[in-house]
């Protein structure tokens, strides 16, 4: 296949020409072979498909809320290629069997994959550690959904075996004695954000820190909310994460969200949440990661209290990225860095994350000044809402995993995808 007159992240405008896995030619004036298959990318933007590296795709166990097959179409329709499963599903991913038995729900998946091992008292590392393992995470250093909430000496020792091993280990950091309880006074929406306090967050980023120096471990920070949590990471040499929700909603956004906009760690103030946009532009943090964590609207409906924690994002984050890009909040190319590059190189994927020749082509084009309004019900995630409607966006409208197109949107908004040829990133 060639892709004719993409224009590229940095601007530069090219031909690229694909085939089979991989991208094999950038250049000015290639043309078409016989029987090659032409993309006319006049006027688009050709990104290397985004690598999420924190989604909860729910099998086993929850494929109510969402399955590997719907999980990895709403991934491509938003541009992603490539995915990392967190372990809390059940049974949780803490074993050699449990990866496996993942393994074959993952075989439903139309993009790549990576599944994480977890990290609990029943745990079985000689097993799991046996396995094609993408990374040891999310640790949970509190609970969360799943309640997979774990102790301090238990934490130290998975750590240390995950040194031995080579593996990063990626890390939920709250710690829960910081909680502050006083807040459960109020049904507020609010007080979910005052209880899990943003002191809380940055004590366990400490903690993660020491005990990963003490080992020599490579440690990754999940979904850092405060800039505080971002700046002890960066300045210790370890790579961290944010969230789109993180980027763009704050607690203001409540009276509108209601318990939709309940996650771990919460949402934060308002200038947190520009503090953690900042940082994202300079360069404190690495990479964005959705923490796609769908519930169904049904399961939403309760109070504060008892309503499930986590939102999906899987689909809108390359597109919110996108349409901040368009608005000049932050450049093309770190867009690009941030979805992609940083994250191969974080994660170690020698083959994914750029538009070079040799890479594997995992590709997704766009109009970049195709801005449109976010609906939930327009998605194709199971979970059916998104914490992001009525937001603008810009929406890939093709996205190809090793050179075959997974996801492709027509002139009048229909969509199609692939097969689900999605394959193990650790092999
Ligand atoms: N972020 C959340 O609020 N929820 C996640 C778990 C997690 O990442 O902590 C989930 O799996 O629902
Ligand atoms: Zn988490
Ligand atoms: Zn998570």
């Amino acid at each position: 296949m060639l892709i004719e007159n993409a224009t590229l992240a940095d601007g530069r405008v090219r031909d690229v020409r694909v085939d089979g896995d991989r991208i094999a030619d950038i250049a000015t004036d290639l043309s078409p072979s016989a029987n090659e298959a032409v993309v006319d990318a006049t006027d688009k933007l050709l990104l290397p498909g985004a690598i999420d590296a924190h989604v909860h795709f729910r099998q086993p166990g929850y494929g109510h809320k969402e399955t590997w097959e719907t999980g990895s179409k709403s991934a491509a329709a938003g541009g992603v290629t490539t995915v990392v499963d967190q372990p809390n599903t059940s049974p949780p991913t803490v074993s050699g069997d449990a990866f496996d038995e993942k393994a074959d729900f993952a075989q439903q998946s139309i993009i790549d994959w990576g599944i994480n091992g977890g990290v609990t008292a029943e745990w079985d590392p000689d097993s799991l550690f046996a396995k094609p393992l993408f990374a040891l995470g999310e640790v949970f250093l509190a609970d969360s959904t799943g309640n997979m909430g774990i102790e301090a000496d238990l934490f130290a020792d998975a750590v240390a075996r995950a040194a031995e091993e080579d593996v990063v280990v990626t890390v939920h950091a709250e710690d829960a004695t910081l909680f502050d309880e006083s807040a459960k006074e109020t049904d507020d929406y609010d007080a979910w954000s005052a209880y899990r306090a943003a002191e809380a967050e940055a004590a366990a980023v400490e903690r993660a820190l020491e005990v990963g120096g003490d080992s020599a471990a490579q440690i990754h920070i999940a979904h850092t909310s405060t800039p505080e949590g971002a700046d002890l990471a960066h300045d210790a040499g370890a790579s961290c994460e944010v969230t789109p929700h993180h980027l763009f909603l704050s607690r203001e956004d409540y009276d509108d969200l209601g318990t939709k906009g309940r996650m771990n760690p919460p949402l934060r103030s308002e200038e947190r949440r520009a503090g953690m946009f900042e940082r994202l532009v300079d360069g404190t943090i690495d990479i964005v990661a959705t923490d796609h964590a769908p519930h169904t609207a049904e399961e939403k409906d309760a109070s504060i209290w008892d309503a499930p924690s986590g939102v999906p994002g899987v689909e809108t984050m390359l597109p919110l990225l996108l349409e901040a890009a368009r608005e000049d909040r932050l450049s093309y190319e770190r867009v690009r860095d941030v979805t992609a590059a940083n994250v191969a190189e974080v994660f170690d994927l020698p083959q994914k994350g750029h538009v070079k020749a040799g890479y594997d082509a995992d590709l997704t084009l766009v109009d970049p000044e195709a801005s449109r309004e976010i609906r939930g019900d327009e998605l194709h995630s199971n979970c059916g809402w998104t914490p992001f409607e009525g937001r603008r966006g810009v929406f890939p409208e093709l996205t190809m995993v090793r050179g075959d197109v997974v996801y492709e949107r027509d002139a009048d908004g229909t969509d199609s995808f692939g097969d689900a040829d999605g394959q193990n990133v650790r092999g």
